[in-house]
């Protein structure tokens, strides 16, 4: 698609909405106003105009808004025009964007390709862009609103400009050595300043696990039994009939999962199977499935009835809390339980939340969410700390293959933001927007 197009698109979602924002971007966005709304009303400031089609039909009567490029979200002459939100209104305004010639609608994330083309935001906001567009929880937002605004982008381009700045100095060091006029503790300081950031990286790198469970989610895994009452408290939880329950042992098969929002932060909750020595194939199945699940959950609840004899853990390296269920049978039972319950009593719920979210807290803290969160982001700062290793531990190799690791390593940065080679992940990055942003 020529870049040279303009576009435009619904961008404020669902229909029918009290308003609706329809998005102009590109080299006609204001002749189209002009056509459309009579002029283009100064820039920035909202003005209320009939909107007519190219036959002088009135549309609707609207605001419109211009931002003169570069000074616009996507860096390009933009027009919003902002309407009623009935579906044949906006229908009627794009069939008449769609018939000026060079104007086309917005594929999926094509505002935002734009945006990052024209140097307004780079590769890292523009995923935190998309996170905040998906955030369903308060610390998603959080997290997606530092990425989108910059924050990281900031850290990782002072790092790169430390490691380019060190290998310049190695350089001027391999030129001028045969005069020896660099002296010694220069690149003593340099590479006591590059030991510094790679445990700078090395310890921002750590927040990756926090950030991944931000913002995919904290995997809580109920095991036990059959007819422990598994399905029972992840239907409590989730406030709704999600599993099916009753009273015969064996009921749930399949895993069944649910999102619950604890706190502010995204909990993925799963149902499974309750384990044991199963002869029906189909339960054989499930009881797999629930193994698998529990291999890579971050906490496992071990549910029971109180009461009940020996309680078999699963043997498993994620932390499992012991959960005494139907305590409304048996009072006054204490084992060494995490928590009781009773959802037919209504008992302990909250407890259960609280042990939940405080395995939470302890895993991700509760404030700092200048943090990596995607596998991409990881793996391109894995690589830079790995060749900036490269370059501090070859201590004895040739100044050049010494300052060429050190370029390697900023280069991983550049990559990260997008300041450098990055046609192949552009399609991956913005193939997850949708259409109007
Ligand atoms: N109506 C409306 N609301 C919106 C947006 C929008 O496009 N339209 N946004 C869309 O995502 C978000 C706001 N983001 C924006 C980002 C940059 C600029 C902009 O005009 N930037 C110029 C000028 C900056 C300034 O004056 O401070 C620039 O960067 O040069 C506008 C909106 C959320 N709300
Ligand atoms: N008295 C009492 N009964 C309960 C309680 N919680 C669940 N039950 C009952 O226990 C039976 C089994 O509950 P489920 O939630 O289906 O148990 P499950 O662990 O999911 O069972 P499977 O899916 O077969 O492994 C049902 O008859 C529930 O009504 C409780 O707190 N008190
Ligand atoms: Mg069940």
């Amino acid at each position: 698609m020529p870049a040279g197009d303009t576009i435009y698109a619904l961008s404020s979602g669902g229909l029918p909405s009290g308003v609706a924002v329809i998005r102009v971007s590109g080299p006609a966005a204001f002749e189209v106003c002009r056509r459309l709304a009579g002029d283009v009303p100064a820039p920035r400031q909202a003005a209320l105009r009939s909107i007519r089609d190219r036959n002088g039909e009135l549309l609707d009567h609207g605001l419109v808004l211009s931002f003169v490029g570069p000074h616009s979200f996507t860096g390009e002459d933009c027009i919003e025009l902002q309407i009623h939100g009935g579906r044949a209104v906006v229908t009627a305004l794009l069939k008449t964007l769609g018939a000026f010639s060079g104007c086309r609608l917005a594929e999926a994330g094509e505002f935002s390709r734009r945006a990052f083309e024209n140097g307004k935001l780079d590769l890292v906001e523009i995923e935190g862009l998309a996170d905040l567009l998906a955030a369903e929880t308060e610390m998603q937002r959080r997290l997606a609103t530092e990425q989108s605004r910059g924050a990281l982008s900031a850290l990782y381009m002072g790092w790169r400009d430390r490691l380019l700045h060190a290998r310049a100095m190695i350089e001027a060091e391999f030129d001028f050595s045969e005069e020896e006029d660099i002296p010694d503790s220069v690149a003593a300081t340099i590479w006591t300043d590059m030991g510094a950031l790679s445990h700078e990286i090395k310890r921002h790198l750590q927040g990756y696990a926090r950030g991944e469970i931000i913002r995919d989610g904290f995997k809580v895994v109920i095991t036990g039994p059959p007819n422990a009452g598994k399905s029972s408290l992840m239907n409590a939880l989730a406030g709704r009939d999600v599993a099916i329950v009753t009273e015969y042992a064996g009921t749930t098969r399949d895993v069944l999962s649910v999102d619950l929002d604890l706190d502010g932060f995204l909990v993925k909750l799963y149902d499974t199977a309750g384990i044991r020595e199963a002869s029906d194939v189909v339960e054989q199945e499930g009881v797999r499935r629930a193994a698998q699940q529990i291999a890579d959950a971050d906490l496992v609840l071990h549910l029971s009835a109180v009461g009940d004899a020996d309680i078999q853990l699963p043997s498993v390296s994620v932390p499992v809390r012991k959960i005494g269920t139907k305590a409304d049978l048996a009072p006054g039972i204490v084992k060494d339980y995490d928590a009781v319950i009773s959802t037919q009593a209504d008992l302990g719920l909250g407890d259960i939340k609280t042990l939940i979210s405080n395995e939470i807290k302890d895993r991700v803290g509760d404030g700092a969410v200048s943090i990596p969160s995607r596998l991409r982001q990881q793996e391109h700062l894995s690589a830079c700390v790995e060749a900036l290793d490269e370059a501090l531990r070859s201590a004895t190799a040739p100044l050049e293959v010494r300052a060429e690791a050190l370029r390697r390593s900023a280069d991983w940065l550049g990559r990260l933001t997008g300041r450098i080679d990055t046609e192949m992940l552009l399609g991956a990055i913005f193939s997850e927007f949708c259409v109007g942003k």
